[in-house]
């Protein structure tokens, strides 16, 4: 694709034709997991990495046949890092981390780090490394306790394997990114690549930022955007009220929004984030999980004339439709039968990713929800996700997208 031919960057829904998006293929930090790390590294099971490596592609494949262009965060971070010393060190500062590997063994990482291909200090920075993995001379300079008492197969440098959910790690809003702050550990670092990314990649040069330094957690996966100017933020495990309310006053004072829809969220693994209970699929239309479908709420936070208010809680369903200026906001359930509706819950069924205004692309095994959201005139591209699936989370959390067309 030519430099004239790319598509403006900027979101300001999450239905307007996708024409650009940010994906990670999954790659050998998902051959980090074990069955002793993986719940701490967010994973409910072992992914067989090649099918999940052939899953992701044909995903990418659905995005660019709709002429969606892809970027993927790999090739973004090696060119990052191939052409930014300011990046390189930022990346490094962020992954040697002194408090856990002490002062003599930090010093000599980085300094070996500082030393490496782009390539192969981008594979680091994602994939990690272990004890093993270490050079030969690194801590050998100043004996290293550290080196010393770990085992060979204990992280230097945590991997990240959950990089493949690139919403969370950043979003978009209006012509601006946004860099979150994650809530947890295995987490946390992600930010420090999208960071470098966005902040030195020549695509993204004169990108403004949203939210900028603030550091309350925010993830992506909470932040809806269901109309211009309008915004749902989730508040569970992952946002806090903190991360909420800091965001919604960022977006008011950079005139990005003017109205904030706080939605606390169950504080459970099965509804990490807002995306995970509901996602739009039209410019009016939801699909939701139906055991939040009458209980979930919101506060509803306005700006007017340089003024914050804050009302509520109400019944989601109404604040969302009277901040859009609609009379309804159509649901579209994800099964009727509890325990179906449980499970495809469960499977992503309710993370959909909208290519266009009624068009969406789906996990293919929640066939009753897909079969419900066609019943009512929505198209549903499906995909396979048997291996991506067991990170928990489906094709909206996977993608974060950098350019929209506005509605209509
Ligand atoms: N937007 C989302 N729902 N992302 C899903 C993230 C899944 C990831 N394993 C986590 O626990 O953080």
């Amino acid at each position: 694709m030519s430099a004239r031919e790319r598509p403006a960057l900027g979101v300001d829904t999450e239905v307007g034709t996708l024409r650009a998006v940010l994906l990670h293929r999954p790659g050998d930090e998902l051959k980090r997991l074990t069955p002793r790390n993986n719940d701490q590294l967010l994973f409910d099971g072992l992914p067989w990495v090649d099918r999940a490596q052939d899953e992701h592609d044909a995903f990418a494949d659905v995005l660019r046949g709709h002429g969606v262009e892809v970027l993927l965060l790999a090739d973004l971070l090696t060119e990052t890092l191939t052409t930014s010393g300011a990046a390189r060190m930022q990346g490094i500062a962020a992954a040697v981390d002194p408090r856990k590997l002490g002062h003599a063994l930090a010093e000599d990482l980085a300094a070996h780090l500082r030393g490496v291909p782009a390539v192969e200090l981008s594979a680091i920075l994602t994939a990690g490394m272990t004890f093993d993995e270490l050079p030969i001379g690194t801590g050998a300079a100043t004996p290293s306790l550290v080196r010393l008492m770990h085992h060979g197969a204990d992280f230097v440098i945590d991997p990240l394997p959950n990089l493949l959910f690139t919403r969370d790690s950043s979003f978009w809003v209006g012509g601006r990114f946004a860099i979150t702050s994650l809530a947890l550990a295995a987490r946390v670092r992600e930010a420090s690549l999208t960071d470098l990314i966005y902040a030195h990649h020549p695509r993204f040069r004169g990108v403004r930022r949203a939210y900028e330094s603030h550091t309350a957690p925010v993830e992506g996966g909470d932040v809806l955007l269901l109309a211009p100017g309008v915004i749902a933020v989730g508040v569970g495990e992952r946002t806090t009220p903190a991360g909420a309310e800091a965001l919604a006053r960022s977006v008011f004072e950079d005139g990005l929004a003017h109205t904030v829809l706080a939605v606390p969220i169950e504080q459970t693994r099965a509804s990490m984030h807002l995306d995970t209970v509901l996602t739009m699929v039209d410019s009016d239309t939801v699909v939701m999980y139906p055991v939040v479908r009458d209980t979930l709420s919101a506060y509803t936070i306005r700006y007017k004339d340089g003024l914050v208010a804050i009302g509520g809680p109400e019944p989601f369903l109404e604040a969302a439709a009277v901040a859009m200026g609609i009379d309804k906001l159509r649901v579209i359930d994800t099964g009727l039968d509890h325990v179906v509706a449980e499970r495809e819950q469960w499977d992503d069924g309710n993370n959909t990713l909208a290519l266009a205004p009624g068009v969406v692309v789906a996990y293919e095994r929640n066939a009753e929800t897909n079969a419900r959201m066609e019943a009512s005139d929505i198209e549903v591209v499906r995909i396979a996700g048997s291996e991506l699936g067991s990170g928990r989370g489906g094709p909206r959390c996977m993608a974060c997208p950098l350019a929209r067309d506005p509605l209509g």
